[in-house]
């Protein structure tokens, strides 16, 4: 189900910062009061610890930093590998020497390793995680309840978010742990609200929110690395290609979401009788590409499954 409409936000948080922020743009009149105070409050108060400070954690950290949600200097990170915490000093971020310190310093921590280190991780960080803690896991496949035996008492919170974090443009899903409270939900559909889109759906479908929109930029990017390919193929110079590609697959998901329209009227205005699209469309067709995308959220889904099980 998306979010009531207060939590469910284009970019709003780039608006809700607080003053003295870098880019506080006086539009708070756009949110309820409530939501409004509960952002700067989470600007205010909330120290967010990356544990793991890989792809995701960097995605996630430049977004909060980048919407002024969470400035960079709020923020630590810990990580086994050494050129992963310089990555994350550079952003103006504290490190810390151990998880465990981590867990000292943050009130909400991201859990970013890959899904099989998680178990190793969490269980030695046990011993410093306590009620007062909000552990946000955002590894594909462990199930909440996994997660809540190896954690104790901190409160869970299961994200899927994806990639595009970076670009303020994420899709994501989130389903809350037993002993979660409304402030978790909210703190947490502030912060990825932040960095795009959150919905809350039953913990059962996460697995398919990581099909489609955690795995899915990678569809898309080769996506546009081919038609960029086909429009070399075909004379055009790869700046050009790659420009006309990108922007196409942007403005294409724009229709969709600000047209409202199903994306097969908006197919069938693009496809002109014996024109050039639909000469495309059935070759597409012929072999199998609704089909092949299909099949590709499904092997994810079920490669989440997998992971649930280690
Ligand atoms: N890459 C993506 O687009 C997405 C990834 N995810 C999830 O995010 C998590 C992280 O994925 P990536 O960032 O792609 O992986 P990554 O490999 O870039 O990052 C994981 C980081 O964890 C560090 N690490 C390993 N053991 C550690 C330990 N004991 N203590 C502290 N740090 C440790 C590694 O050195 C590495 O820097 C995974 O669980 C994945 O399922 C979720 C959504 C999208
Ligand atoms: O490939 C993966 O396992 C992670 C989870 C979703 C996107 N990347």
């Amino acid at each position: 189900a998306p979010l009531p409409a207060r939590l469910c936000w284009d970019r709003a948080p780039s608006a809700l910062q607080p003053a003295g922020c870098r880019s506080w743009r006086y539009q708070q009149k756009r949110f309820s009061s409530v939501v409004v105070a509960m952002a700067m409050d989470l600007a205010a108060n909330t120290r967010v610890g990356f544990i793991g400070a890989g792809q995701m954690a960097e995605a996630i950290a430049r977004g909060l930093d980048r919407s002024g949600l969470v400035p960079a200097d709020r923020m630590y990170a810990s990580d086994v590998n050494v050129s992963r915490t310089q990555v994350f000093e550079s952003l103006g971020t504290s490190i810390c020497s151990s998880n465990s310190k981590l867990a000292e310093n943050s009130n909400v921590l991201i859990l970013a390793v890959k899904p099989q280190a998680a178990e190793k991780v969490v269980t030695e960080m046990r011993p410093s995680l306590s009620k007062d803690h909000l552990l946000v896991s955002i590894a594909a496949g462990i199930p909440i309840k996994k997660l809540q035996v190896w954690a104790g008492d901190a409160r869970i919170v299961r994200v899927m978010p994806n990639v595009n974090c970076l670009v303020g443009e994420t899709a994501a899903g989130m389903s809350l742990g037993k002993t979660a409270t409304p402030a978790d939900s909210d703190l947490v559909a502030t912060m990825f609200g932040s960095l795009g889109k959150i919905h809350v759906v039953d913990e059962r479908l996460l697995n398919a929110v990581t099909g489609v929109s955690g795995s899915g930029p990678a569809y898309i990017f080769m996506a546009i690395e081919a038609l960029a390919d086909g429009g070399v193929a075909s004379g055009l110079t790869r700046d050009v290609a790659m420009s006309l590609a990108a922007q196409t697959v942007l403005g294409s998901a724009k229709m969709v979401l600000e047209s409202k329209k199903h994306p097969g009227e908006l197919k069938d205005m693009v496809t002109s009788p014996a024109g050039t699209t639909i000469a495309g469309v059935r070759e597409l067709e012929e072999r199998g590409f609704r089909s092949a995308l299909i099949n590709a959220v499904l092997a994810g889904t079920k490669r989440g499954e997998e992971l649930a099980g280690n």
